[in-house]
């Protein structure tokens, strides 16, 4: 069997993640800061370390079978690789933003104008596409100075929290890209290759997991058929009688995305005493 090779970040923002939902998937590995390459002990898989600006390039061009990298990245080298999964972490948006007391408040207002950025190629294409003619000034880092220094009249980075923009006396009008890490393949291997599909279904079955949680709750008999309308659980809920006569535990699978609502509703149901806990994997 051959060993693929997965490039992750080697360090940064994406490091500490990629390598946790990695080690998630089973895999062993020494997450190594000053050699490049970490064999994986229980898997036909190498780890490369690499800079995520490198990332997609490597994977296009067969240097690596996979990748985890930014979708910003990807857009931004224009890269031709097959994505594979998203993976919920790393997000982040690309966006356009001018000094808070700036005239510039719309895109039409930007023609003319700079625009300073380390994105230039996504940019251009934005622009393109909205029909505005600006001056992209391409620059590699601390992006949201670039006003102030008198480089440019707008900028167009990363934003997670606003924090940095705000700093800066920078406010957002314009959104360019919404991005997350990204599991990447190169074109043409991953369907047919058993070790890609392998580490995929372990890649579902974690990242599933962390999208539920395993509820336990207590009720009277008599409630039990309204407590499992509000419920699917996996296949249905899992009704274990208690010691204590007319009582049973009902157990099930929660989303996380609309818990708080569901409980709300088992407990008006006559669900008491629920235990909430975290769900490790769940493979179908
Ligand atoms: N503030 C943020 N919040 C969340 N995700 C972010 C943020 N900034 C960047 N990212 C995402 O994390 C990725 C890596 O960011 P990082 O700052 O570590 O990159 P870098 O400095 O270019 O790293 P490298 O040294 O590997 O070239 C970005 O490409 C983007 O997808
Ligand atoms: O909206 P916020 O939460 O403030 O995050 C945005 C900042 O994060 C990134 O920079 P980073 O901190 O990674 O530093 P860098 O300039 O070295 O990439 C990005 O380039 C912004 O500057
Ligand atoms: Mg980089």
């Amino acid at each position: 069997m051959k060993t693929l090779k997965i490039a992750i970040q080697k360090s940064g923002r994406l490091n500490e993640k990629s390598v946790d939902i990695l080690s998630k998937c089973g895999l062993s590995f020494e997450n190594y800061k000053s050699s490049l390459i970490s064999p994986v002990q229980n898997f036909p898989l190498e780890i490369l370390f690499l800079r995520d600006d490198d990332i997609p390039e490597y994977v296009q061009d067969g240097i690596a079978d996979l990748g985890i990298v930014g979708e910003n990245v990807i857009e931004e080298t224009g890269a031709d690789v097959t994505y594979l999964h998203r993976l919920g972490f790393g997000k982040c948006t690309l966006k356009i933003a001018v000094p808070n007391h700036s005239e510039i408040n719309s895109l039409n207002d930007l023609e003319g104008k700079s625009i300073a950025t380390s994105y230039p190629n996504i940019l251009k294409k934005f622009l393109n596409k909205n029909q505005v003619q600006a001056d992209v000034r391409v620059i590699s880092g601390s992006v949201e100075i670039s006003t102030n220094l008198g480089l440019s009249d707008a900028i167009c980075d990363i934003v997670s929290t606003g924090g940095t923009l705000k700093s800066n006396g920078l406010k957002p009008f314009a959104d360019v890209l919404s991005s997350e890490a990204i599991l990447i393949a190169k074109n043409g291997i991953a369907d047919e290759n058993e070790q890609v599909q392998e580490l995929l279904l372990r890649l579902r079955s974690v990242l599933r997991a962390k999208e539920n949680k395993y509820v336990v709750m207590n009720t009277e008999r008599s409630n039990i058929e309204a407590i499992s309308n509000l419920l699917s659980g996996i296949k249905s809920p899992t009704i274990v009688p208690l010691a204590e006569e007319g009582w049973c535990a009902v157990h099930t699978v929660i989303s996380e995305k609309d818990f708080w609502e569901k409980i709300s509703k088992l407990r008006k149901a006559g669900a008491q005493g629920i235990v909430v806990l975290p769900v490790e994997k769940i493979i179908f």
